[in-house]
């Protein structure tokens, strides 16, 4: 049962299949392997440690190696990646498609929507999901964003200048918008059932980062037996609030086609004739009439764009808003440029105009660089997969790729700790590996919101800038990262937002 694996440590790993290489060279002149703690070999790095220092392992470790390294686990192995050409070779591999099994953990509050699904269903969820993000339906979306983005300035009326924590204001401004634009349900009369559903969405989270770390919990029988009622709870109240906007939508949807009913000519198809505002749950209701869903798929849609959906651009927000704080010459550019292609009154806002914020966009994208909402993402093989750089990974192994690492790799980027947008300016981007900044995947499973995202994003940073200015409150030194589900901090974000006709 004792395997050697390297000169110096042996490990006891039981059944873990062994990487192998293409041509039988040393698997060390490929890759490292890290020492681990127990005789389990890495199964318990993480044991015992909080979010805090889970987060501060995984980047040590990065530096430690200085490219990507494999552990073994009780009975599986686990290649990490931190650079781009790896990074690049997985997310294109056509035999890597699935979901490592940490997505398990996900389960109990998404089951298999399209995050976590995999084969054909994934293959049936995606394409049903890919066409509600299209150009012409975003543009319809922008009057709620502009409104949403209107409500969150609303809230500092009366002040002309405030020192705001961010992190609670804007994800009632991304749930709000998700729900009116892909749901198609406005949430004023749901707002505490909204406050509620964002409590326990981080509590599910804590539930998560606690599974990780213990591997006792990673088998389903011992965490249901232990752990699970801890969450019970929590998962009732997401799940209630998600069905009461299925049932909400229903009804609307209902309505809207009684209507189109009586106003339709003979042959037209209700659900693809409709011209107005197009619900993303509005396509999963109509898939469900031609028998392609069922009531628990749509749940599981639903729970998954309203948590994709919301959680991954307020962080995408609380950052940019700190960095336009920290960063007062890039935020006067910013500004300059809305001023010149945006004007005052934002009825007419579209998709275009915000087209043409380059400068807004290169900062975004640095802002994502430095601090990825989805820090890490997983995938395993499911049958022996060779990669382009000679490894040959047995069936069952788990790959993480650590987006984190790879957007702050000093091989691809220069002093990557530096705030710098104009690094994404087409000039510098040309030598840069396609695959050193990936903040929303790539590949066949790439993030399908990516579009709405940044218009999202965008929106709220023109409205707000064009009232205020954005002063420092905390010194990003002291921010303390955390595992999660996304990039989680311990202590609150805070900015100083100052009206600008005061100036
Ligand atoms: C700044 C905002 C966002 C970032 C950085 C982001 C990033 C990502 C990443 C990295 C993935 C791949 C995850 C993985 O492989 O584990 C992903 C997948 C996904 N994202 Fe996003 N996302 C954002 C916003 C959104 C929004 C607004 C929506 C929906 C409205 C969305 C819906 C999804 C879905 C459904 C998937 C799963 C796609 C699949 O597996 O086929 N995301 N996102």
């Amino acid at each position: 049962w004792i395997y050697k694996v390297n000169r110096d440590y042996c490990v006891l790993a039981f059944f873990a299949r062994r990487v192998r290489t293409k041509d039988g060279k040393p698997l060390e002149s490929i890759v490292p392997i890290t020492k681990g703690r127990t005789i389990c070999a890495n199964s318990f790095d993480l044991y015992g440690k909080d979010a805090a220092q889970v987060f501060s392992h995984l980047r040590q470790l990065a530096q430690t190696y200085h490219e990507s390294y494999l552990q073994y686990g009780l009975g599986f192995s686990n290649y990490n990646v931190t650079d781009a050409h790896n990074a690049g070779n997985i997310l294109n591999h056509p035999n890597l498609i699935t979901k490592s099994y940490i997505y398990n953990f996900l389960h109990p509050f998404l089951r298999t929507g399209v995050l976590t699904a995999t084969e054909k269903k994934w293959h049936t969820r995606r394409s049903m999901l890919a066409r509600t993000f299209h150009f012409d339906i975003l543009n319809q979306f922008q009057e709620i964003f502009v409104a949403e983005s209107l409500k969150f300035i609303q809230h500092f009326e009366g002040q002309n200048e405030c020192v705001v924590s961010l992190r609670d204001r804007i994800t009632i401004f991304t749930l709000n918008s998700i729900c009116e634009t892909a749901m198609g349900v406005k949430l004023d009369e749901m707002a505490e059932k909204g406050d509620r559903y964002r409590e326990m969405f981080h509590r599910i989270d804590e539930g998560f980062t606690r599974r990780i770390s213990n591997p006792l919990y990673w088998d389903d029988c011992a965490y249901n037996l232990f752990a699970a009622r801890d969450y019970a709870s929590a998962l009732k109240v997401v799940h209630a609030f998600s069905s009461e906007i299925i049932a909400k939508r229903r009804v609307l949807l209902e309505e809207e086609l009684e209507y189109r009913r009586a106003t339709q000519t003979a042959d037209d198809d209700i659900c693809v004739a409709r011209k107005k505002r197009f619900a993303m749950l509005d396509t999963l209701i109509c898939a469900e009439k031609d028998g392609l869903i069922d009531n628990i798929g749509i749940c599981e849609e639903v729970d998954t764009l309203m948590a994709e959906g919301h959680d991954t651009t307020s962080i995408g927000l609380v950052f940019g808003l700190m960095n336009m704080s920290l960063y007062a010459e890039h935020q006067e550019l910013c500004f300059q440029e809305i001023q010149e292609h945006i004007e005052d009154d934002l009825s007419n806002l579209n998709l275009g105009q915000l087209h043409k914020l380059t400068h807004l966009t290169n900062f975004l994208k640095e802002t994502m660089r430095l601090y990825p909402s989805i820090p890490i993402m997983g995938r395993q093989t499911i049958e022996e997969t060779e990669l382009d750089n000679g490894l040959i990974l047995p069936k069952g192994s788990q790959i993480n790729l650590h987006v984190f690492d790879i957007h702050r790799n000093p091989k691809y980027w220069d002093s990557p700790d530096e705030f710098r947008p104009e690094r994404f300016l087409p000039e510098n981007c040309q030598k840069r590996h396609t695959y050193a900044f990936i903040p929303f995947s790539a590949g066949q499973r790439n993030c399908i919101g990516q579009k709405y995202a940044m218009q999202e994003m965008k929106t709220l940073i023109v409205v707000l800038l064009k009232q205020f200015k954005i002063l420092p409150v905390i010194d990003p030194k002291s921010i303390v990262f955390q595992t999660g589900l996304t990039l989680r901090f311990k202590d609150k974000i805070k900015v100083k937002l100052v009206r600008r006709k005061c100036d």
